[in-house]
């Protein structure tokens, strides 16, 4: 069966429909993207104490939004998440209180400055690793320091899996990886529908989509069928 996508155009198209004229607001929303993620570590990835650290790498914008929201979903799943936040959004309003939540669920947020971010890489109890810099408005060359976190995730993707939200940061959300030096996540959670990067995807690599926020009418006028949800289920493997 063939994937289901919409161009990274339709995905703006649709970020800005649900948040204009139908009436969310962005919290929502990220607040739904950010548990679909989280749900879809804890079915692929089960927290086994003391192999239970997850290291959340979150970008400029709405994406690393979803991640920071993540982070304390991964909490309360009985994970130990460490956020790292290198350049943080100039909405420091909204973001700002995110990372607030974050203190107050005792997880480590760590700076750009805090160069031993990468030591999470390295530490047997670390699960899996969550790439949530870049979604549908990345527009390749990355530009640093991304391009230098994104070679350090790539040395260890064969040892720590990568957990992309939305589309793997780096490649080009319409055409894919761009080069060999692109990561290789091992899961993908697609938000409302697969941009057309994840067809690119490695065969043996899951796949589920999530951000379970969309009626079927709404579904159908961007040209998709909606999924498959199970019960209450945030997140379906495809
Ligand atoms: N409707 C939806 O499906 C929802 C989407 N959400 C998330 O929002 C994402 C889109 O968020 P945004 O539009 O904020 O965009 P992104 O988070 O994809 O990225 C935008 C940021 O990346 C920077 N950037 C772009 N290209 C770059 C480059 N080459 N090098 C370095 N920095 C670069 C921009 O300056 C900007 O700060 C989605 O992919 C998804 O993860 C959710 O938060 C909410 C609901
Ligand atoms: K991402």
């Amino acid at each position: 069966m063939s994937l289901k996508v919409v161009s990274s155009k339709a995905a703006a198209s649709i970020d800005q429909e649900l948040m204009g004229p139908v009436g969310f607001t962005l919290q929502q929303l990220m607040e739904l993207a950010g548990l679909s993620a989280a749900e879809a570590v804890l079915k692929q990835y089960p927290a086994k104490t003391p192999k239970n650290q997850v290291l959340v790498i979150s970008g400029p914008g709405n994406n690393g939004g979803d991640g920071l929201v993540c982070a304390r979903h991964l909490k309360l799943f009985g994970y130990e998440p460490v956020v790292y936040y290198p350049k943080r959004s100039g909405r420091e309003e909204f973001y700002g209180q995110l990372v607030k939540q974050l203190e107050f669920f005792e997880v480590p947020v760590l700076g750009k400055d805090d160069g031993n971010w990468v030591q999470y890489l390295k530490h047997d109890n670390t699960v899996c690793v969550i790439d949530a810099m870049f979604g549908f408005s990345f527009h390749p060359p990355m530009r640093a320091p991304f391009d230098e976190i994104l070679s350090e995730l790539k040395q260890s993707e064969k040892k720590v899996p990568i957990v992309a939200v939305d589309v793997p940061s780096g490649w080009d959300v319409d055409q894919g990886p761009t080069d060999s030096s692109a990561i290789q996540p091992d899961t993908l959670v697609s938000l409302t529908v697969p941009k057309p990067c994840a067809q690119f995807l490695n065969p043996e690599a899951n796949h589920y989509v999530g951000g379970r926020f969309i009626p079927k009418h709404f579904a159908q006028k961007y040209g998709f069928e909606s999924f498959g949800y199970k019960s209450g289920d945030q997140i379906l493997k495809l």
